[in-house]
């Protein structure tokens, strides 16, 4: 995340005026203040993880992998280092440790190699030295860390708070190193050294020191111990004002160790399901739904415009009479036609052009913190796009949402973003199922439903095919396909019979919308990063 430069922002009572008679600041430098929440998420994609976070979540381990670097410099160059191989802390905390190794993990994974392999890694003397002697970690920039951290003079707050810093480097920068920010504590062992900005900011680096000492010792940290890092240098200054509680999105993960929060690196302690967010379906709704649209089971004649037809169904209805013209028992598969106006299908098309289609990407493996990757792989090389901000709130699309919600009985919150696809001739998704084990702990439940919609007509190919119940949907604009990722008996639970593929495109281009619906507050999960 890059702060935003033009963000400044002054603290403090007016105890002095300027020339023009605004307030001067006197009680801190003017800073530049990290990304409010609403900035967070309305940054788009997630910013930890998730869909469409992908980039910022590499960006963030690189980071931490040339942070990692640094601080093994430090450590080699160091004579006071004490080895204790005995040490229970040097244990192998991995059964895999063995085999990780010898596979080059120690050297192209040491962020987690080096503190849960420090056995067979050789590295036991790093964990012991960071669990002790942290605080004398080697500061890259030695020169500026041996020099007293003090102001000057007794205005220099003042002027510090006028921007002087900036407009008269050479010499507040040596005249007020204290209110400049110049100083820089021996922090970089977990992250980016820190800034001193106040009397505060010191000896709360005191504290984060003792606070690491703990989560490297105590393994009840050990999911989170290698990723619990200060991202920006300005982390502990940020803390000492109380950023942490005002903006704890992202405080909590990118400045851990200032705010004491590294437990919240770990999906699951910082996303826990609530009281109040119930799942929406409990054991006999979805069938109790999908004869609402199939059948008129309620004889209210609302999906009649839709035209409704199961090209699969379970054998019998929820009253044990037999479903008419049914041979074969299976899941719900619904073609819903003419779910959008040909108008709404191109507005949506337009809009996914507009934001620009990228490589799409499918669920990765799961982190040590619980949380879940992405990674691009051959399985699927269509192109897609999320409809979030700018185009989830456009006339167009607003009454679209809403049409799915009310369609399936439940609530905007329930759904995802829209997801809008593009596959070009030869591209393709291939068999896999929509549903995701690991929502299940997750406060936005399972995905219990998807509707699909068309967007065009395309030339040849580009079917959705389901292998196992040998049934192909040809794109047809404006049409939609509706069926569960779950069972009607469990809805917490995945039905494997509805895995599905995106046939190749073999002439022209198909644009389609994937709606996944989820079985408890999707839309809140994502707003705090906990889908
Ligand atoms: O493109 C299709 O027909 C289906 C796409 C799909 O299954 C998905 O994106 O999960
Ligand atoms: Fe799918």
């Amino acid at each position: 995340i890059d702060v935003i430069a033009n963000d400044v922002t002054t603290r403090g009572s007016c105890a002095a005026t300027d020339a023009d008679g605004s307030c001067i600041d006197d009680a801190y430098p003017s800073v530049v203040v990290p990304p409010s929440d609403d900035e967070i998420s309305a940054g788009g994609g997630g910013v930890f993880g998730g869909d469409g976070g992908e980039e910022d979540e590499e960006e963030d381990e690189d980071e931490e992998e040339d942070e990692e670097d640094e601080g093994e410099e430090a450590w080699e160059k160091n004579p006071s280092v004490s080895i204790h191989r005995q040490n229970p802390a040097c244990a192998d905390k991995d059964e895999k440790c063995a085999s990780y190794a010898s596979s080059g993990a120690c050297a192209s994974n040491p962020g987690y190699m080096t503190h849960n392999c420090a056995s067979t890694c050789g590295t036991c003397d790093m964990v012991i030295h960071a669990a002790t002697v942290a605080k004398f970690a080697v500061d890259a920039d030695k020169d500026v860390v041996a020099r007293p951290c003090t102001d000057g003079e007794y205005e220099c707050v003042e002027w510090a708070g006028m921007g002087e810093c900036e407009n008269n480097p050479r010499y507040m920068k040596e005249s007020c190193r204290l209110s400049c920010m110049v100083c820089h504590e021996g922090t970089n062992i977990f992250g980016i050294g820190q800034r001193i900005g106040s009397e505060a900011t010191r000896s709360l680096i005191e504290k984060s020191i003792e606070y690491m000492q703990t989560v490297w010792t105590d393994d009840k940290f050990l999911s989170v111990r290698d990723n619990c890092r200060n991202l920006h240098e300005d982390c502990t200054f940020w803390a000492s004002t109380g950023e942490c509680e005002k903006n704890p999105l992202y405080m909590q993960l990118k400045c851990a160790p200032a705010c004491f929060s590294c437990d919240k690196m770990d999906i699951r302690n910082r996303c826990p399901i609530e009281p109040g967010n119930e799942v929406i379906w409990n054991a006999g709704d979805l069938n109790t739904l999908m004869e609402r649209i199939v059948d008129d089971a309620d004889g209210s004649g609302d999906y009649k415009r839709y035209n409704p037809t199961a090209l699969s169904r379970p054998k019998l209805k929820r009253d044990g009479s037999p479903a008419p013209g049914v041979e074969k028992d299976g899941p719900w598969v619904v073609v819903l036609e003419n779910f959008v106006t040909a108008e709404e299908a191109d507005r949506i098309v337009e809009l996914g052009k507009i934001q620009g289609y990228e490589r799409s990407a499918d669920v990765g493996q799961v982190k040590p913190d619980g949380s879940h990757g992405s990674h691009v792989s051959e399985s699927r090389t269509s192109h897609n796009t999320w409809c979030k901000e700018g185009c989830f709130d456009d006339p167009t699309v607003a009454p679209v949402v809403d049409r799915i919600a009310n369609t399936t009985g439940t609530q905007v919150e329930n759904a995802e973003y829209l997801q809008l696809l593009q596959y070009e001739p030869g591209q393709y998704y291939r068999q896999h199922h929509d549903y995701i084990e690991h929502h299940k702990r997750l406060p936005c439940g399972v995905r219990i439903l998807t509707l699909f919609i068309y967007l065009n007509d395309v030339e040849e190919g580009g079917g959705t095919r389901f292998p196992l119940l040998d049934i192909t949907v040809q794109p047809k604009k404006g049409n939609a396909v509706l069926w569960p990722s779950v069972k009607d008996e469990a809805p917490e639970d995945k039905d494997g019979r509805t895995g599905h593929e995106a046939l190749p495109v073999l002439k022209g281009v198909k644009y389609g919308a994937n709606a996944w619906i989820h079985n408890r507050d999707y839309k809140k999960a994502y707003k705090n990063n906990c889908q």
